[in-house]
C-alpha cells in the first residue's frame, strides 16, 4: 500500500502524454468549446502530465483558435502543449502542405504526426506507394525539426500492420527515428490487441530499431490500460492516454489507472509530488467540463472504487482495510465507504456506524438487531445502500431506543383531479403535531406527490424554519416485481439537498404516493437531524 517510488523528482525519461483534447474529443457525445478545452488543459497541467495534445490546428477553426488562445491564456507549469497533424500529402513538399503549415503556425513546441505504418492502409487509404509513404514521414519530420519542433510520430494501425508486413512496419519506425522523431508511438488504432501480443511486438521493435517507443492503445477489446502497461513492460517510455478513458468508439487507455499503476505499482515517479492525491478530484472536474456523469465504477477514482458491500469483506476490513483493498484510497484522493444492504453482517454495521460517527459501544445485540432489520426490510423492497439517510435514521432508532420524531403525522390526504374542462389539479392536506401544536396545511402541486411535499413543508416551516433551505434534488421510482403471485410494490428514492450536502431516503409501498410519502418524511426528518435540531425541545 505504500507509494513504491523512492525519490521525489519526476522521472523525465518517462512521458505521460494526454490526448483528451484530441482523441478524447473524438468520443461520441463530447463536444468541447475552446473555453472547455482551456479549462481541461488547466486541470491536466495541475495534475502534472508532461504533454497535453490540444487538437489538430487547421482541421477546424475551434482547434486553431485553441492554440492561438492557449499562447496567452494558458500558463502551463508542468506540461508542454502538443499540436497533432498528419504527415504531408503524397506528392507535395512538406513546407507547402497547408496542414503542415498550420502545425507550424500553431506555435506549439511539440508536434505529433500521425503516419501510416500498415502497408494496406498506404495502398488503400493513402492511395500511394510504400516508398512515397516513407518519404512523407521522413520529409515531414525533417521539416518540423528544422522549424525547431520536437516531433513524436504516431504509427497508426502499427500492430495490425506489423502482423501483415513486419518488415515494412519496422521500416516506418526506423525512418521516423532516423529523421529525428524523439519518440515513435506504436498505435493499436483498432483496439483489438491483447497484452501478450503488445508486449512481444514492442520488445522486438525496440530491439530491432533502437527507437524510443511509445504506446497509444484504443480500448475496443477492453484491454487498453493492460496493453499500455504491457508496452511499458516491454520497454515503452511514453504512454498516450485520455482522462477517464474518453476517446473514439469505446475510448482510449484511461490516464488515471495508468498513472496510478506506474507510480504506485511500478515505482516510477511520473507525476509531481502530491499530484496523485488529486486524481479523484481531477477526474471528476474533467467529467464536469465535458458534461458527462463520472462513472461510479471507474478504477481508483470512481465513487464505488473503495465501497464495500459484502459482510465478509467488512469483517476483514474491520481488522485491516488492506485485506480487501489494493491501495489506500487516500493515495488517489478517494475514500473508503461501507455499504449497508442485505449482504451486510455485523462488521458492516459497526464500520458504517463508525463512518457516521455513531458509537455502537460494542453492543453485539444492538448490531445484530440492525442487521436483522436491514435484511427484513430489504426483502420487502427497501434498499439502504442507495438511501444512506434512511439507514442512519434506522440505526439511530435502534441506538436511541425510539425513532427520531420531530413531528407526528395525524393524517394526510392527496387528491388528483381531472376536471371536465381538461384541467388536472392536485391538492393535498397534511395534519400533524409538532412541538405540542396541531397544524393543518393544504397545498396544491403539479402532481399529488408534489402537493403532499408542499403541504408537509407548509405545515412544518413555521415551526422549523431550517427546512426552508431544503430542496428535492432527485426523485426515482422503480416498480419491483411481486414475489410468488403477490402484487408488485413501488420503491421511491428521493435525494434532498441543503445546499451543501445531498442525502437519500427510501420509501416502499404498493402505491407510489404512500412510498413517496415515506421517503419525503425521512428526508425532512434527516434534514432536521443534520441541522442539529433536538427533537425534545
Ligand atoms: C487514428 C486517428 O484517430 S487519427 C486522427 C483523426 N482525426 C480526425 O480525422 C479529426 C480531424 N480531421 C478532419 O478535420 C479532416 O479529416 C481533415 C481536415 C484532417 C482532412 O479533411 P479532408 O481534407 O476533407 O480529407 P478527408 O477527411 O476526407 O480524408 C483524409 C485525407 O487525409 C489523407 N491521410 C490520411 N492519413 C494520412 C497521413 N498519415 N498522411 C497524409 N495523409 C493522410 C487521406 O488519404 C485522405 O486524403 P484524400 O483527401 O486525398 O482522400
Ligand atoms: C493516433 C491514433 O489516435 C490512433 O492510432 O488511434
Amino acid at each position: 500500500m505504500t507509494d513504491a517510488a523512492g525519490s521525489s523528482a519526476v522521472d523525465d525519461s518517462f512521458h505521460v502524454f494526454d490526448t483528451t483534447l484530441r482523441d478524447g474529443a473524438q468520443r461520441e457525445g463530447i463536444n468541447l468549446t475552446v473555453a472547455d478545452k482551456l479549462a481541461i488543459a488547466g486541470h491536466l497541467d495541475d495534475f502534472g502530465v508532461g504533454f497535453i495534445e490540444g487538437g489538430w490546428p487547421g482541421a477546424n477553426p475551434r482547434d486553431t483558435e485553441f492554440f492561438a488562445r492557449a499562447r496567452t491564456e494558458l500558463e502551463l507549469r508542468h506540461a508542454q502543449l502538443v499540436a497533432f497533424g498528419s504527415t504531408r500529402r503524397a506528392g507535395l513538399p512538406a513546407a507547402e502542405d497547408p496542414q503542415v503549415r498550420a502545425l507550424v503556425a500553431s506555435q506549439a513546441p511539440v508536434v505529433t504526426l500521425v503516419a501510416k505504418s500498415h502497408d494496406r492502409h498506404v495502398e488503400l487509404a493513402l492511395r500511394t506507394t510504400l516508398d512515397e509513404n516513407l518519404a512523407m514521414v521522413r520529409d515531414t519530420v525533417v521539416h518540423l525539426r528544422e522549424q525547431g519542433r520536437r516531433v513524436f510520430v504516431d504509427c497508426e494501425h502499427f500492430f495490425d500492420g506489423y502482423r501483415a508486413n513486419p518488415g515494412y512496419a519496422k521500416q516506418v519506425v526506423r525512418t521516423a527515428h532516423e529523421a529525428g522523431a524523439d519518440v515513435v508511438v506504436l498505435c493499436d488504432t483498432n483496439g483489438g490487441m491483447l497484452p501478450a501480443q503488445i508486449q512481444a511486438v514492442v520488445a522486438t521493435v525496440a530491439a530491432d530499431t533502437g527507437a524510443r517507443l511509445g504506446i497509444h492503445a484504443q480500448d475496443d477489446s477492453g484491454c487498453a490500460v493492460a496493453n499500455t502497461l504491457a508496452a511499458v513492460d516491454a520497454g515503452a517510455t511514453h504512454v498516450q492516454c485520455t482522462a477517464n478513458g474518453y476517446g473514439e468508439r469505446v475510448g482510449n487507455a484511461n490516464l488515471f489507472p495508468v498513472v496510478a499503476a506506474l507510480q504506485l505499482k511500478y515505482g516510477r515517479r511520473v507525476l509531481p509530488d502530491g499530484a496523485l492525491a488529486e486524481m479523484t478530484r481531477t477526474s471528476h472536474a474533467i467529467a464536469e467540463v465535458v458534461n458527462l456523469t463520472p462513472s461510479t465504477h471507474q478504477p481508483y477514482v470512481g465513487l464505488s472504487a473503495f465501497a464495500h458491500k459484502a459482510g465478509l469483506h467488512a469483517s476483514a476490513i474491520k481488522v485491516d482495510p488492506d485485506l480487501y483493498q489494493h491501495i489506500d484510497p487516500e493515495q488517489v484522493g478517494n475514500t473508503m465507504r461501507m455499504l449497508v444492504s442485505d449482504m451486510a453482517g455485523r462488521a458492516s454495521i459497526e464500520l458504517k456506524g463508525r463512518e457516521l460517527g455513531i458509537d455502537l459501544g460494542g453492543d453485539r445485540d444492538l448490531v445484530a438487531r440492525v442487521v436483522e432489520r436491514v435484511k427484513e426490510r430489504e426483502l420487502t423492497g427497501y434498499t439502504y445502500e442507495a438511501a444512506d439517510a434512511s439507514f442512519e435514521l434506522l440505526l439511530r432508532e435502534e441506538v436511541e431506543g425510539k425513532p427520531r420524531e420531530y413531528f407526528r403525522i395525524e393524517s394526510w390526504r392527496a387528491i388528483a383531479e381531472h376536471r371536465p374542462d381538461g384541467v388536472h389539479a392536485n391538492e393535498a392536506t397534511v395534519k400533524l403535531w409538532a412541538k405540542g401544536e396541531r397544524t393543518v396545511a393544504t397545498a396544491e402541486g403539479n402532481g399529488p406527490v408534489n402537493a403532499l411535499d408542499r403541504a408537509l413543508r407548509l405545515a412544518l416551516e413555521r415551526i422549523y424554519p431550517e427546512l426552508a433551505r431544503l430542496e428535492l434534488a432527485d426523485y426515482k421510482v422503480r416498480i419491483l416485481e411481486g414475489a410468488h403471485g403477490t402484487s408488485s410494490t413501488t420503491r421511491v428514492l428521493i435525494s434532498t439537498s441543503d445546499g451543501r450536502t445531498v442525502w437519500s431516503t427510501v420509501g416502499v409501498a404498493e402505491n407510489v404516493i404512500e412510498a413517496s410519502w415515506q421517503a419525503v418524511v425521512d428526508a425532512y426528518t434527516y434534514g432536521l437531524l443534520r441541522a442539529g435540531i433536538d427533537p425534545q425541545r
